[in-house]
């Protein structure tokens, strides 16, 4: 579902104010950035409908109304996480569906100094590997199990991609993998489970 130009517009305001506060220490210059922020606010508030953004997010994830903290766009603790679909080829050349994000974490989801917090790696794992679990004619499914192993520091302010993809499928289980790169470099692994409620797969006769 589509977010509307002035929701948007007031999420990335949000995001730059949640990142003015924890990038300015000193309380003269945070006032300055809250000063511009507020009044920013203010006039796209005065008319929502006139409201226009440059790149708007283009949500194709495969949850309808998403208001998550993961990957919503209008919900500024998320990180810009816009979640596209392909099917790997050239290099990989092996035909598989993949979700997948190009994002660039700035300073309000570090962890140690220049890196993502570990948390929220794999809540992005966890959010792309589950947007993957979906693939089309795929019935919802919950996360049930989810293994990181982090290889490298995930750097903060460059673009960093998250990819996710089903390795195998079970009955309801789905086996899902998946991977940060930076620069090309592998720097965090997920690998997971993800489980369709009784209710909501196949009729009892075809139950696995
Ligand atoms: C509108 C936008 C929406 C956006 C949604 C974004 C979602 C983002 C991701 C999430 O945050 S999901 C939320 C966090 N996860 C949960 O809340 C899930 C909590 N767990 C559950 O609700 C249930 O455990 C679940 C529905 C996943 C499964 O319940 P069941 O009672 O159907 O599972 P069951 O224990 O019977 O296990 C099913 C099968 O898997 C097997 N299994 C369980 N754990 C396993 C494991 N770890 N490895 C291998 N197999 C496993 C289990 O043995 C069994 O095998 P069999 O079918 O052969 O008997």
């Amino acid at each position: 579902m589509s977010v509307s130009p002035f929701a948007e517009h007031t999420t990335r305001l949000t995001r730059s104010l949640i990142n003015a506060l924890v990038s300015e220490h000193d309380d003269a210059a945070l006032a300055s950035r809250v000063r511009e922020i507020a009044a920013d606010l203010s006039a796209a508030a005065e008319d929502p409908s006139v409201v226009e953004i440059r790149d708007p997010m283009r949500p194709r994830s495969r949850f309808r109304l998403d208001l998550t903290p993961a990957s919503s766009a209008r919900n500024p603790i998320a990180p810009p996480l816009e979640i596209r679909h392909r099917v790997r080829g050239a290099a990989e050349d092996d035909g598989t569906a993949e979700s997948y994000a190009d994002v660039v974490l700035p300073l309000q989801y570090q962890g140690p100094p220049g890196r993502v917090h570990g948390g929220i790696v794999a809540l992005m794992l966890d959010q792309v590997l589950g947007d993957a679990a979906h693939a089309s004619g795929l019935p919802p499914a919950f996360t049930r199990e989810l293994t990181l192993t982090y290889d490298a520091g995930t750097p903060l302010n460059s673009t960093v991609r998250v990819s996710g993809r089903i390795s195998r499928i079970e009955g309801r289980k789905r086996f899902m993998e998946g991977e940060i790169t930076a620069d090309g470099v592998v720097t965090a692994r997920a690998r997971g489970l993800w489980i369709s409620p009784r209710e909501q797969s196949a009729p009892a006769s075809s139950r696995s």
